[in-house]
C-alpha cells in the first residue's frame, strides 16, 4: 500500500489533479497495486482558510506519506500578498523542507502529436526526447539576502544567486547518472562568462564528470541555449542547469512537446517523500472552465510509480495510454490540430483510464 499525499492547489490543480487520481485508481484495478490518498490544502486555496499557503497539517501529511503528487498554486487573487504569504512559497518550501534538490523535467514529442509542435517542419520534430535536470532549492529562488531598500531618491530591490560545490555536485551526479541510462550526453548551461555561479558551476561539473567516462559533456551558455533548443532540439539528451535557467528553459521545452499542458516533473533528492507535479502553473486564464490538459499531470503520476515505487510496468501502462489516446485522435484544446476529437479535461482523463483497463 502507497500512502499518497494530493495537494491540488489553485486554478487547473484540483482540476488535473482528479484525472491523475482517476487515472490512479485504474493502474489500482489492473495491477492489483493499493494506493491510499490523502488530500491537504495548500497555495491560495490554504491561504483563504488558514491564513497561510502552507498549513502545518499540509506539511505533516506530506512527511507521513510515501510520495506527493502536487497541482499548481497561484493566481491573481493573491498577488498582492507580501511574498511570505503568497502561494507559490507554498511549493518552494515543500521543495526545501522535503530536500528535493533535483527536478526531472522529461520533454518528449509523442509521434501523434508531432504537427502540435511548432517545429513540424523542422526535421527533429517528432523526434523530440530529453531531459532537463533542474537544480531545485539553490539559485535565485532561495538566496539571501533579498528585498528593497529605499534611498529617498530611487528604490533598490536585489535578490541572490547562491551556490555551494556541495549543491552543485550532488545535482550533476544526479544528471550524470540518469544520462547513463540515456543517450550518455549531458549539456551543463550556465553563464560562466558572466556569473561567478556559474563558473564554479562548470568547474564542478567537471570535476564530477571525472566520475563518467562514459558519459560525454558539454557546456553551453544559457542564451545560447535557449536558442538552440528551438533551432536543433534533437541535439540534446540531458541538460543540467540551475534552478531559474531550468524553470525558464523547461517552458521553452515544453512547447516542443505540444503544450506546457504536456510536461511533467519528478522533483528529487536523497530519500522520500519525492514530490511529483506538472510543470505548469495555475494556469488562471483557463482555470474552471473544464479544458485543461490533465496529461501532465498524469504523467506526473507515471513518474511518481517508477522513481518512488519502482512499479515500473504500471509507470509504462500509463504512458502507453496516453500515447495511444494521441494515436486514436484525442486532443484536449492546447494540442488540438485540424478535425481532431478536441476532449475536455474530464474526458481525456476518460479516455485514457478506459485504455489502461483495456475497456
Ligand atoms: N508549480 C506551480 O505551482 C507553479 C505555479 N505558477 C503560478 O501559476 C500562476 C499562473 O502562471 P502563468 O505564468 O500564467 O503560467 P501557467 O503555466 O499557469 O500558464 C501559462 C499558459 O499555459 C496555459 N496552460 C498551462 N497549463 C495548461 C494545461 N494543463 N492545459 C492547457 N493549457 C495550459 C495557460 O492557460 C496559460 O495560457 C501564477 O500565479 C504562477 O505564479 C506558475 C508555475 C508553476
Ligand atoms: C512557481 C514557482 C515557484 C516556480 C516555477 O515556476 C516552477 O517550478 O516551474
Ligand atoms: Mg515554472
Amino acid at each position: 500500500m502507497y500512502n499518497i499525499a494530493l495537494l491540488p492547489g489553485d486554478g487547473i490543480g484540483p482540476e488535473v489533479i482528479k484525472e491523475a487520481k482517476k487515472v490512479l485508481y485504474a493502474i489500482q484495478e489492473r495491477f492489483g497495486i493499493k494506493f491510499n490518498f490523502k488530500e491537504g490544502s495548500v497555495g491560495g486555496a490554504a491561504y483563504e482558510v488558514f491564513g497561510a499557503p502552507l498549513p502545518d497539517d499540509t506539511l505533516n501529511l506530506v512527511k507521513d506519506s510515501d510520495a506527493v503528487l502536487f497541482g499548481a498554486v497561484g493566481g491573481p487573487k493573491w498577488d498582492h500578498l507580501k511574498r511570505e504569504l503568497r502561494p507559490e512559497q507554498a511549493i518552494l518550501k515543500l521543495r526545501k523542507e522535503l530536500n528535493l534538490f533535483a527536478n526531472l523535467r522529461p520533454a518528449v514529442c509523442y509521434r501523434f502529436l508531432a504537427d502540435s509542435s511548432p517545429l513540424k517542419n523542422n526535421i527533429i520534430s517528432g523526434n523530440l526526447d530529453l531531459l532537463i535536470v533542474r537544480e531545485l532549492t539553490g539559485g535565485l529562488y532561495f538566496g539571501t539576502p533579498r528585498g528593497r531598500e529605499n534611498t529617498g531618491q530611487t528604490v533598490r530591490a536585489f535578490d541572490t544567486m547562491v551556490y555551494t560545490s556541495e549543491e552543485i555536485k550532488r545535482v550533476a551526479r544526479v544528471a550524470f547518472e540518469a544520462a547513463r541510462k540515456r543517450r550518455k550526453k549531458v549539456t551543463s548551461v550556465d553563464k560562466a562568462n558572466v556569473l561567478e555561479t556559474s563558473k564554479l558551476w562548470r568547474e564542478v561539473v567537471d570535476e564530477v564528470s571525472k566520475e563518467y567516462p562514459d558519459v560525454e559533456l558539454s557546456h553551453m551558455y544559457v542564451d545560447n541555449c535557449a536558442m538552440q533548443l528551438v533551432l536543433n532540439p534533437g541535439q540534446f539528451d540531458v541538460i543540467l542547469t540551475e534552478n531559474t535557467f531550468g524553470d525558464i528553459l523547461s517552458d521553452e521545452a515544453s512547447v516542443l512537446t505540444g503544450s506546457i499542458g504536456m510536461l511533467p516533473s519528478a522533483s528529487i533528492g536523497e530519500k522520500g517523500p519525492f514530490l511529483y507535479e506538472p510543470c505548469h502553473g495555475s494556469a488562471p486564464d483557463i482555470a474552471g472552465k473544464g479544458i485543461a490538459n490533465p496529461i501532465a499531470c498524469i504523467l506526473s503520476a507515471a513518474m511518481m510509480l517508477e522513481y518512488s515505487f519502482d512499479e515500473k510496468e504500471a509507470a509504462m501502462c500509463i504512458k502507453d495510454a496516453v500515447e495511444k489516446s494521441l494515436e486514436l485522435g484525442y486532443r484536449t484544446y492546447d494540442i488540438k490540430e485540424g478535425e481532431g476529437k478536441v476532449l475536455a479535461t474530464s474526458e481525456m482523463g476518460d479516455v485514457i483510464k478506459k485504455i489502461i483497463l483495456g475497456l
